[in-house]
């Protein structure tokens, strides 16, 4: 594996402060130097410098779109020079709004199209007039799927994106914080979900078998990985932004990218939405950055059996 690590220090796309200090807390815990460990090689692009935007008035009920917009489109040429180099980008966050530049970067650096496994308590499916919060880091994917395109207003800071993904590439996991609205989407689209009773029914080998199974019914496709730090349960995550009560323990959030990994198909990641000035004592940030790290090792080929 070649890794392109790619800092984003980005906070807009939602109200709390700290998010965009996830970069530099997760690489503090040497993710490098553990990735090296076990036969990657790794370049480490830096962090991104997002540009302030002035004024900045919401469009709509949209909060920050100058600054969501740019740092974005930034972020979109960054993810698509690393993988054009060779390397599988790994973003890290900031927060999901970020998805929006990396998927569309992915995307844009690969023929044909990708598939998108989104792990994650919540959607991220609003669109500008569905969203409760005017957050852009719970608005990312409707900007970037193509059958929801007629439901999107115009956001002129976002007239860059280009949708990129179909719905039926799509396989949600670990969701238990959906809003009413992004249940009727997810509904209507035919979007595949695995939620947290999934995930207690069937059990996450199966869920992953079965997440598989469905992206590759048709033709296999590179997977863009998109992981919210907050899928995990917030009892062992708690540094983060919108924690939501039973989720995903330690063994399956690992045992999700151990079984991507080893599709062999695994062509981008984020990792996003850790935040650690939501931690109320350093061991809890500590708890949150070693479960991240460990979670991107196990993308990266690191298996638990040794
Ligand atoms: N769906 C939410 C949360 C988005 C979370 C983004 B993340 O990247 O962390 O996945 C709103 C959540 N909802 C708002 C009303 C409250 O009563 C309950 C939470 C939104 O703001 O759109
Ligand atoms: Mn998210
Ligand atoms: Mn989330």
């Amino acid at each position: 594996h070649s890794v392109g690590i790619i800092g984003a220090p980005f906070s807009k796309g939602q109200p709390r402060g700290g998010v965009e200090k996830g970069p530099n807390v997760i690489r503090s815990a040497g993710l490098a130097d553990k990735l090296k460990a076990q036969g990657c090689s790794v370049k480490d692009y830096g962090n991104l410098c997002f540009e302030e935007v002035p004024g900045d008035e919401p469009v709509g009920r949209v909060k920050r779109p100058g600054a969501v917009g740019s740092a974005n489109q930034r972020l979109a040429h960054a993810v698509y020079t690393a993988k054009t180099e060779g390397h599988t980008p790994l973003m890290l966050g900031g927060d999901h709004s970020l998805a929006i530049g990396s998927i569309h970067g992915h995307a844009a650096a690969i023929p044909g199209d990708l598939s998108v496994v989104w792990v994650d308590a919540h959607a991220d499916i609003n669109t500008p007039l569905t969203t409760p919060t005017g957050n852009v880091h719970g608005q990312s994917m409707s900007y970037l799927i193509r059958e929801l395109q007629s439901k999107i207003p115009v956001i002129p800071q976002f007239s860059w994106i280009k949708p990129c993904v179909s719905a039926k590439d799509i396989v949600y996991i670990g969701l238990r914080d959906v809003d009413p609205e992004e249940h009727y989407i997810l509904k209507y689209l035919g979007i595949k979900v695995f939620s947290m009773t999934e995930v207690d029914g069937l059990g996450i080998a199966r869920v992953m078998e079965e997440t598989c199974d469905y992206l590759f019914s048709h033709v296999k496709k590179p997977i863009h990985l998109s992981y919210d730090i907050d899928a995990i349960d917030p009892s062992l995550t708690p540094a983060t932004g919108t924690p939501a009560v039973g989720g995903l323990t330690y063994r399956e959030g690992v045992y999700i990218t151990e079984h991507i990994c080893q599709t062999g198909l695994l062509s981008a990641v984020d990792l996003v939405e850790v935040n650690p000035q939501q931690g109320t004592t350093e061991a809890q940030v500590q708890s949150t950055v070693d479960i991240a790290v460990d979670v991107l090792l196990g993308c990266f080929g690191r298996r638990r059996a040794g």
